[in-house]
């Protein structure tokens, strides 16, 4: 290997660090504590995983943690009850619905419920469509964490050849209009691309997004390049012994880390960075609850 490791892991307890000195200095100065609502619907273990992992770091930076957990058959009427409530509460200052929800339910609807200055994943449509222009917003964690990762690792953005592969509302859009904003020449590619394997290998900043295990290979890597790999897959791993499973990210790593100049891994690279600023934009979201200055370097 001859690329840079990329430490997302470490890269995030910074962040964590940072985060709990604001919460220190809003508790202190203004008796204010950040607080953190996480909604589960249903019983997959999967997301309870996620969900235990953020209510501990949340409560470890100082911040008070509401999690609400409902079964897999609430009603559409009851979760939007909920989310009322949680907008009205002056001790939340973020509200995250963890997805993907039951079929019953329209996630669309249930994210534009949230008041979009509590909408600490920046799903909401108002939250996109300031994003879009260039106007404060709340920004997705996953996205935020590549940004800050890449502008650690590169400094200065401007003019670099950017190819985001995939195009989620979650991940892919939100992260080319970041790159976009850092004045990037951005590319999305996706299942319908031409040649995706020649377009790739044109990025400077390559992002894989798509959700397929280790689909991204050297031969895709353009030398020098800086890939950062958002995929989480749990593929099955039957030299660990029989029924045994690992995790990898959409990016084949022993192969592109031949080619690139830096990369970030899987585990240990995009995850921590998530949960870190979802930690960050919770108190990004309280400070501008209460007209205070912001955190510098924790948003985009
Ligand atoms: N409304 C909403 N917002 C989310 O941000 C959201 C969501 N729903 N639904 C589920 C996905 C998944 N997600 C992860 C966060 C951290 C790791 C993470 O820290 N992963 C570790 C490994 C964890 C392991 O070992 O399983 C790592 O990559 O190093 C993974 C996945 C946030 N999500």
């Amino acid at each position: 290997m001859s690329a840079t490791l990329i430490d997302g892991k470490s890269f995030a307890a910074g962040v964590r660090d940072q985060v709990a000195g604001h919460v220190a200095r809003l508790k202190q100065d203004h008796g204010i504590t950040p607080g953190l609502a996480v909604v589960l619907v249903g019983e997959d273990p999967a997301s309870a995983v996620y969900v235990r992992s953020k209510g501990k770091q949340t409560v470890e930076v100082g911040m008070n943690s509401f999690e609400h957990k409902l079964p897999a058959d609430t009603s559409e009427e009851t979760l939007l009850a909920l989310i009322d409530q949680l907008n009205t509460d002056a001790s939340v200052h973020g509200i995250l619905v963890q997805l993907p929800l039951p079929d019953h339910l329209n996630s669309d609807l249930v994210i534009n419920a949230i008041a979009p200055e509590k909408d600490v994943d920046g799903f909401h449509v108002s939250n996109v469509g300031l994003l879009g222009t260039g106007q404060k917003s709340m920004v997705p964690c996953t996205p935020l964490g590549c940004l800050m990762m890449l502008r650690d690792h590169l400094g200065d953005l401007s003019g670099l050849n950017a190819v985001v592969v995939g195009r989620s509302n979650i991940v892919g859009k939100p992260m080319a209009q970041l790159l976009l904003g850092d004045s990037c020449t951005v590319t999305i590619a996706h299942s319908r691309t031409k040649d995706i394997e020649m377009v790739c290998r044109q990025a400077d900043i390559l992002v894989a997004a798509v959700g397929r295990a280790e689909m991204v290979t050297g031969a895709w890597v353009k030398p020098g390049a800086t890939v950062i790999d958002v995929g989480i897959n749990r593929i099955d791993a039957p030299e660990k012994g029989a029924g045994k499973t690992r995790l990898v990210g959409d990016v084949h790593f022993a192969s592109a880390a031949e080619v690139a100049g830096a990369i970030t891994p899987v585990p240990g690279g995009v995850g921590p960075m998530t949960i870190a600023c979802l930690l960050a934009n919770t108190v990004t979201a309280c400070c501008r609850a209460h007209d205070l200055a912001e955190p510098e370097g924790l948003t985009a």
